[in-house]
């Protein structure tokens, strides 16, 4: 049986501990994360993933350095000298910073944690005083996730159902809504972003189904949100990816509901491969598209999607699906498995694309939702942000 609350990460005084996102759901392994290096290593495998969960681990795990290494005897050397100390911080945040590029709520973090540190240096305080403020930064980044995740949960549904009603008055069965990837606790400090409306919806009785793709390569969809949305008991529906448009033709689909990366100032949002796709058939069949995220995961330097920075993942990753043997009698064993040919060469594996704006609908923050004005191809984020 599944647990009954899932979380990504836990923290017991300076241990942080993580569930292994790449054995789920059929293998429950805790990782604990006792350095840096632990933390860039598993946000960079996709031990975890979710733009909001990396950002709160690599807050947590410079908290726990800072700890760790202030008790330290003896003391480490760049703890003798604010200019020691001062790169020190600076080169860490940075090497965070390279473990995935396209989740800007990682930069988010590591630029808040960045000024904490120069605001420190500026007024002259001592280390022990800049570490302190570091580690409550820190433990703020992460903390905060959960609260706004409900808030913006709650525009957009509120938002969503009052759209769905204007035009057709309210769907007697509730409100079907598609989604990509997984957005939920495991993606972030804990309820979701677009899992969050779709949980939200279903608190108050207002969804019919969640349906969910797939998500290939990584089976986010398959593996992550089957597995929230079963411990959470919301009637759901998987399809598979190529499904999308068979789904919209034979089926009542109110909304598809995404989380992102990265959303740039005029709206075009990178998310998981796939949910360009979504998208457009979505705009075929003239169903609202809704992006919901937190503020930091806008990223107001960047003018428009053709210049968010698009990792692409090892080709191995894209030839092998993960899961247990079956059957296999009761012995659970988490297996690999290679669906190509050995030895194939050309394989394209972009983990994100880019939605343009013109094809979204909404984008819902925690401080609101944000709509293009009427005949616009692209947002004003300000009210949002
Ligand atoms: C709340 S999570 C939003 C996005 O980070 C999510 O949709 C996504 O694309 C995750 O990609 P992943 O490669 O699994 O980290």
């Amino acid at each position: 049986m599944p647990p009954t609350k899932i979380s990504s990460i836990k923290v017991d005084g300076n241990q942080i501990t993580i569930i292994n996102q790449l054995l789920l759901p059929h293998v429950t392994e805790y990782v604990e994360i006792n350095s840096i290096e632990d933390a860039f290593d598993a946000i960079r495998s996709m031990k975890i993933r979710g733009a909001p969960a990396i950002a709160s681990l690599a807050a947590l795990s410079v908290v726990q350095h800072l700890d760790r290494t202030r008790r330290a005897d003896p003391q480490p050397q760049f703890l003798t000298s604010i200019a020691l100390f001062k790169s020190h911080i600076e080169e860490t945040l940075a090497h965070l910073y390279e473990s995935r590029p396209t989740a800007v709520n990682l930069g988010a973090a590591t630029r808040r944690l960045m000024q904490v540190l120069n605001e420190g240096v500026a007024a002259e305080k001592s280390i022990s005083d800049i570490v302190q403020d570091l580690m409550v930064e820190g433990i703020a980044i992460a903390g905060e996730d959960v609260g706004r995740n409900k808030a913006m949960a709650q525009w957009g549904g509120d938002w969503l159902v009052d759209l769905v009603t204007k035009k057709n008055g309210a769907p007697s069965e509730g409100l079907n809504v598609l989604t990509v990837c997984n957005t939920g606790s495991l993606a972030t400090s804990g309820y979701g972003t677009a899992l969050g409306l779709i949980t939200y919806l279903h608190d108050t009785g207002k969804l019919g189904k969640a349906y969910f793709t797939q998500t290939a390569p990584y089976h986010q969809g398959s593996r992550l949100t089957a597995y929230e949305l079963q411990t959470l008991k919301i009637p759901s529906v998987m399809i598979c990816d190529p499904m999308v448009g068979s789904l919209f033709q034979h089926h009542p689909i109110h909304a598809v509901a995404v989380g992102a990366d990265r959303i740039a100032k005029n709206g075009d949002t990178a998310n998981k491969i796939g949910t360009y796709n979504a998208a457009v058939i979505a705009a075929r069949h003239k169903i609202p598209f809704i992006v919901v995220a937190p503020i930091s995961t806008v990223d107001l330097d960047i003018s428009d999607g053709s210049k968010i920075p698009i990792e692409h993942r090892p080709p191995i990753e894209a030839c092998l699906v993960r899961g247990i043997l079956y059957p296999n009698g009761d012995k659970v064993e988490h297996a690999q498995v290679m669906i190509t040919p050995e030895g194939l060469e050309g394989i394209y594996n972009p983990s994100f694309d880019v939605t343009p704006a013109e094809l979204i609908a909404a984008i819902v923050t925690e401080k609101g939702v944000a709509v293009k004005a009427d005949g616009a191809m692209e947002f004003d984020l300000s009210s949002v942000v």
